[in-house]
């Protein structure tokens, strides 16, 4: 897969990226900004959080939170999800529905470091605010995420998903989808073939190491699919937070 050199703005600040108070020069970690078309923006932070303090947290995560591998349907056919998975989220909130399945959705209070590296995401994101939260567990190479926009009624037109990366690296692929919501007029005036071309062109990848936070905001969710591939050589686990809000009346919305 060829992939485009990414525009990227690289900022250094001195972001509070982590809770522990003796890590000041972590915490002037760099912030990669990449601006697509269209409003989609991804902001990508390597050392979000120190590394012992991410492997506590993936520590704890691996031995303590109730993992479940659910059956889910798609393309109409049933399979097992390719990774653990676990869903938590604030009371009152609409429930979650993905490829047919509706997770149980635990509380913030089952699991107290939870409420630590949400209040961690919060500080490093001001403005930005998370209800809800999906883990994933890829219990090697074989474990993967296909391709797939999160882009649910009850996130909104614009979600912002804050992904945070724990323990075992892995490659993230960004690619836009050959919709025409994405596309600017004269596209019509294009041959499809070049179109197609120039789609596949728009690619973008991302290694995730262990303490990493990537947010996707913006219509990225409306525009570009995500990825998570399969890799035959991984065998280390890799366990992957996502920071969602859910809105209280989707309905309101449209
Ligand atoms: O594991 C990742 O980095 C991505 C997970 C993801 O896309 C999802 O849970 O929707
Ligand atoms: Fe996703």
């Amino acid at each position: 897969m060829s992939l485009r050199r990414l525009k990227v703005a690289v900022t250094v600040g001195g972001e509070a990226t982590d809770p522990s108070p003796n890590n000041e020069s972590e915490n002037k970690a760099k912030r990669q900004t990449v601006v697509l078309d269209n409003g989609s923006e991804v902001v990508f932070m390597p050392r979000f959080v120190s590394f012992d303090q991410a492997w506590t947290w993936f520590d704890y995560l691996n031995t303590h939170i109730p993992w479940t591998r659910p059956t889910i349907r798609v393309f109409g056919r049933s399979c097992l999800q390719p990774r653990d998975t676990c869903y938590v989220a604030s009371p009152g909130l609409p429930q979650l529905v993905y490829s047919g399945y509706q997770p149980h959705a635990y509380s913030w209070d089952d699991h107290p470091p939870l409420k630590q590296i949400l209040e961690a995401v919060h500080k490093a994101l001001p403005g930005s605010s998370f209800n809800s939260l999906l883990l994933n567990r890829y219990k090697g190479g074989n474990d993967y995420v296909g391709w797939h926009s999160d882009d649910e009624k009850l996130y909104g037109s614009t979600p912002e998903i804050g992904s945070l990366t724990l323990g075992c690296e892995r490659e993230f692929f960004l690619k836009k989808k050959p919709s025409k919501t994405c596309q600017e007029s004269r596209d019509d005036q294009e041959p499809k073939s070049k179109r197609l071309k120039r789609n596949h062109a728009d690619q973008h990848s991302f290694t995730l190491k262990h303490g990493s936070l990537l947010v996707m905001r913006g219509y990225t969710q409306r525009d570009w699919m995500h990825s998570v591939p399969k890799r035959t050589k991984v065998e280390a686990t890799r366990i992957n937070l996502t920071f969602r809000w859910v809105l209280e009346d989707p309905g309101a919305m449209s």
